[in-house]
């Protein structure tokens, strides 16, 4: 029979408690203000720099020692090629559902990682850069489907991260709007030889078709944000209410007639979408990535990680 204990000890994750993690931050200084994490900060997201000693700064340690080892792999590959060294750059992917907090996660890395000498040049990619324009979706009837597989341009984006990993000059990608809620057309972000790329979206460690390739396989590691489904719902529906007191109230947004709703229509709209759109896609698509991941941030309901999973290999 398999016990609970035995499946724990076969399992190919090291779990640690918020404690046992926060003693892994060693000598790492903090290097972030009050005022520089503010910048950081999603909207309605109450991380605090206790958030970022105890749980960020081990985990930029791990992600430094991390990337020193994959450049020592790369130049044994390089030495034996007889070539000159050349690192391609490490890539980062982060998953996890709408409103978990994958944007901060991604944006405090970013910051952080770039202060260290190694490593000072990262660069930051959104999935919703690869998400088809709406007049593409609503052509192909699959608006209701924005943050599905289907809804991105994958082929597009696995083009992207390959160029960068094979160490291409400059690559461009497309620019998402959260206010216009599409694709703004002729913009582009360029991405020129980081030390360090990281990519964040909800399907990042999507497998692939068969004999495709996945944006996944060009990672060096990954970490996927988790919670309790109920958790994230209360969190999308409350974000949803300070967006409509904040965006949707720009005359710009997608969402303008949203901010005229009362408090109780909000409420239930927001629901529906989480139910209908978000919480569909976590189940069916995103949470069963988790196990891909080479960590894994558990957040409990006041959104501090409680557990941490390290992959051991
Ligand atoms: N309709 C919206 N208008 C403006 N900003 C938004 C909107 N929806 C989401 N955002 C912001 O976009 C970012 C990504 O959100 P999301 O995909 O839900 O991931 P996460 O909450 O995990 O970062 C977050 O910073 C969020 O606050
Ligand atoms: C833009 C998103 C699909 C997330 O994109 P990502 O960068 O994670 O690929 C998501 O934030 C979103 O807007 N979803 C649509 C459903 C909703 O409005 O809640």
């Amino acid at each position: 029979m398999v016990t609970e204990a035995t499946a724990v000890e076969t399992s190919a994750y090291v779990e640690l408690g918020r404690e046992q993690w926060r003693g892994l931050r060693e000598n790492t200084p903090l290097t972030l203000t009050e005022a520089g994490l503010e910048d950081l900060r999603g909207v309605d997201d109450p991380i605090d720099l206790a958030e970022v000693t105890d749980i960020y700064l081990p985990l930029t340690r791990l992600l430094n020692l991390h990337f020193t080892g994959a450049r020592k792999r790369g130049a044994a590959v390089s030495a034996f090629l007889g070539e000159k060294d050349a690192p391609p750059p490490y890539i980062l992917g982060i998953a996890g559902s709408v409103a978990v907090g994958k944007s901060t996660t991604a944006r405090l890395l970013h910051t952080l990682l770039a202060r260290w000498p190694e490593h000072s040049n990262v660069e930051l990619i959104t999935t919703d850069s690869f998400l088809y324009p709406n007049a593409v979706l609503e052509e192909r009837g699959i608006m209701h489907r924005k943050g599905f597989p289907e809804s991105y341009d994958r082929r597009a984006l696995v083009r992207f991260v390959s160029a960068v990993k094979a160490g291409a000059a400059e690559v461009t990608a497309p620019v998402y709007s959260h206010l216009e809620y599409d694709i703004v057309p002729g913009a582009a972000q360029s991405v020129r030889r980081p030390d360090i790329l990281i990519v964040e979206g909800l399907n990042v460690l999507q497998p692939a078709p068969p004999t495709a390739l996945a944006v996944c396989d060009f990672f060096d590691f990954s970490i996927y944000v988790d919670a309790q489904v109920e958790d994230v719902r209360e969190w999308y529906v409350d974000r949803f209410h300070k967006l409509r007191r904040t965006a949707f109230a720009d005359p710009k947004s997608y969402f303008r007639h949203l901010a005229d709703l009362s408090e109780t229509e909000a409420t239930a709209f927001a629901r529906d979408v989480w139910r209908e759109v978000n919480e569909r896609n976590l189940v069916e698509n995103i949470a069963p990535t988790r196990a891909r991941a080479a960590l894994v941030l558990h957040k409990g309901r006041d959104h501090a990680v409680q557990r941490v999973l390290l992959r051991r290999a």
